[in-house]
């Protein structure tokens, strides 16, 4: 569903992405794990379509169409989502009102009929029990004020609610307590189905005991430098990442 192969990209003419290859098949999870800056949240911004990155060679493939000729909105209604890494508040947004339309704005690009406000209503309050999001913070504007896992939560109720066949989770599980991290996973495991796809971009490997991956890659200086299955993660946990860059050396 995804192929991204040889992929360069700038940000204000510095590279950060450097010959990037991944393929992503179909009812795939995919984890990316990596040193700080090696370009994981570069990756994900690049593939949800956000301003500023440029890309200087290579090619994305979604579902066989050239993902860089999408413009963002686009790439929504096709079905990707990105839950950002840092949610951004929204002040004097309605919550409720922000997820009606976003829903109903990829309801009709999917040429579904529209919800109305009561059926939006139990479909997101449903949502929100399942995500254990206090229903209080429906009401609120988008994300302000609310704590870090508030609005980590927040952000994988918008993903329940729109259903992605692509979902781009950047550091989804970072700052959560324990049992938030838990029911982030349910969430995305909810989600998991053969026409669905998830990409997870995550430092630590506990959210890997909730979430079985098909695929854990590490990103090193914006290309992926060695794939393969849980193991992987398992073993960057003991050793760091300093020795794939030895072992790459040697
Ligand atoms: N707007 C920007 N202007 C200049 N440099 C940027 C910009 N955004 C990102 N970078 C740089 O690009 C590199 C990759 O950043 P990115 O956020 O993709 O890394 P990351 O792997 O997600 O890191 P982390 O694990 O710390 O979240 C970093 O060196 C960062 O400073």
């Amino acid at each position: 569903m995804l192929s991204i192969k040889n992929l360069h990209v700038s940000i204000e003419d510095k590279p950060i992405l450097n010959g990037l290859n991944l393929e992503i098949g179909t009812g795939e999870v995919h984890a990316i794990m990596g040193p700080n800056g090696s370009g994981k949240s570069t990756l994900s911004y690049v593939l949800s379509g956000r301003e500023g990155y440029e890309v200087t060679e290579g090619q994305i493939l979604y579902e066989g169409e050239d993902l860089l000729e999408l413009e963002t909105e686009e790439r929504a209604h096709k079905g990707i989502f990105l839950a950002m890494q840092y949610p951004v508040e929204l002040p004097g947004v309605n919550n409720m009102v922000f997820l009606k339309e976003s829903l109903n704005a990829i309801r009709r690009a999917r040429g579904e009929e529209e919800l109305d406000s009561v059926k939006f209503m139990q479909l997101v309050k449903e949502k929100a029990k399942m995500v254990k999001l206090d229903e209080k913070l429906l009401k609120r504007s988008v994300n302000a004020g609310f704590s870090g896992g508030e609005k980590k939560r927040n952000e994988i109720l918008q993903m329940a609610l729109l259903e992605p066949k692509l979902a781009l989770l950047d550091e989804t599980d970072s700052g959560l307590d324990i049992d938030a991290l838990r029911i982030v996973a349910e969430g995305v495991n909810a989600l998991r189905s053969p026409e669905r796809s998830v990409v997870l971009v995550t430092h630590y490997q506990r959210l890997l005991d909730y979430i079985q991956p098909d695929h854990v890659h590490v990103l090193s200086e914006g290309r992926i430098v060695r794939s393969g299955g849980k193991e992987l993660a398992h073993e960057l946990e003991e050793k760091g990442y300093s020795w794939l860059k030895e072992g790459a050396a040697a």
